[in-house]
């Protein structure tokens, strides 16, 4: 059942009266890879597993072009899944567990054959495709799966964490794995994690589901660049996010930020009003050490080697912490000044309104934000 369109209108799941998932609205376009991003029990595994077809909706609907999907049962739906523990048959060889889906379609033996080995040249297992899956590494099991899953060639791939249980090294080989089959077999891809890297290294674009909600849908760069609200920014790396104040000079390009002994300048992202509550996120990597008579004073206390570049942590005389990535090396103790460049300090309204002014997601926020005194 392929499509140029897939759509999830309004896709709602509760579980004894309590949301899930809610009012997911979402298109995937036929060729696109989509990583739904999240921490643990954001609803990502609900999403999926309704796409599935493994659970019904509560509300809302999925349409397959105009064919409406998600009244048609699991397995009519031409769906491959790949999960974290890879479910293979143990009692049965590599290319068998390959085949095994090929042949219940009861497909003619020749073509078995030749989808079967073009699978297995595909994760390139050809040294291993009779042996069994107990005698293969975590990674060769995972592509054992990935392999049995698009040797049926779906219209859409669905993948719950699939490299969550393989150690860092072999998880970075099989995520460009990943993505090569992606584009090599054309296929049209839904993968979840709760890894930021991960996703934004994976997907087209990403979904970021909080507490069942969706809180931005974007590419890598725009959620990078331009979290819609401060939960994003939290999962995007922005880990200097600061509770402060908005000045009485808040423009549309520039807010001053005021609080904890600091005065700064950033960029208002969502409404933003003067006088207002408001939570200043930057990156470590985004943040400028100087002397001390420059920028924010403040004193190093961290320093971690971290390959070519250095993670530091530095406190002002207020308290507040500041997490920095630099490439050259300050020492334990030494006075420095952090500079901060007004178009990489976002601020964003404390309540968690979105930058459109949707404020769906909004409410105090469960988690306080670091400033820095509280660690
Ligand atoms: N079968 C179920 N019965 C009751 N509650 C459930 C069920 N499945 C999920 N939930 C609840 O729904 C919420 C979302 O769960 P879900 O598994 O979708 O999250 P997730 O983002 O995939 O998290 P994780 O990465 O930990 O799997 C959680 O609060 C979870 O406890």
């Amino acid at each position: 059942m392929s499509f140029a369109q897939l759509r999830l209108d309004g896709v709602t799941r509760s579980f004894a009266g309590h949301d899930a998932l809610t009012d997911l609205n979402l298109t995937v376009r036929s060729g696109e890879f989509i990583a739904l991003l999240g921490p643990s029990g954001c609803g990502k595994s609900t999403a999926l597993n309704c796409l599935a077809g493994l659970l019904p909706l509560t509300r809302g609907s999925i349409w397959s072009d105009d064919t409406r999907l998600d009244t048609v049962q699991a397995e009519r739906r031409g769906f491959g899944m790949v999960f974290q523990n890879y479910a293979l048959f143990p009692h049965m060889s590599v290319r068998r567990n390959i085949a095994f889906g090929l042949q219940m379609r009861r497909l003619p033996r020749a073509e078995i054959r030749r989808r079967t080995e073009e699978a297995i040249r595909l994760v390139r297992l050809e040294e291993h495709a009779n042996k069994l899956p107990g005698q293969l590494s975590g990674g060769q099991q995972q592509r054992v799966a990935i392999a049995r899953a698009v040797v049926l060639e779906p219209a859409l791939v669905l993948m719950d964490e699939p490299l969550s249980n393989l150690d860092a090294k072999l998880r970075l080989e099989m995520r460009t794995e990943i993505r090569r089959l992606h584009q090599s077999l054309g296929l049209t891809t839904v993968y979840v994690t709760h890894d930021q890297e991960e996703a934004l290294s994976l997907a087209d674009r990403l979904v970021v589901l909080r507490e069942g909600r969706v809180q931005q849908i974007g590419t890598p760069e725009e959620l990078h660049t331009r979290p819609a609200n401060w939960h994003v920014a939290d999962f995007m790396g922005y880990r200097n996010l600061l509770r402060l104040r908005a000045d009485d000079r808040t423009g549309q390009d520039e807010v001053v930020v005021t609080g904890h002994g600091l005065r700064l300048v950033g960029t208002p992202v969502g409404p933003v009003r003067a006088g207002a509550e408001v939570i200043a996120g930057v990156r470590p990597e985004d943040l400028r050490i100087t002397g001390p008579e420059e920028g924010v004073p403040a004193v190093v206390e961290v320093v971690e080697y971290q390959g070519r570049e250095v993670a530091v942590e530095a406190r002002t005389a207020d308290g507040v912490q500041f997490n920095l990535r630099t490439q050259t090396r300050p020492t334990l103790g030494e006075r420095i000044g952090i500079v901060v460049d007004p178009v990489r300090l976002l601020v964003f309204p404390a309540d968690g309104t979105d930058a459109d002014g949707d404020d769906r997601p909004a409410g105090e926020p469960a988690e306080e934000p670091t400033t820095g005194d509280s660690r």
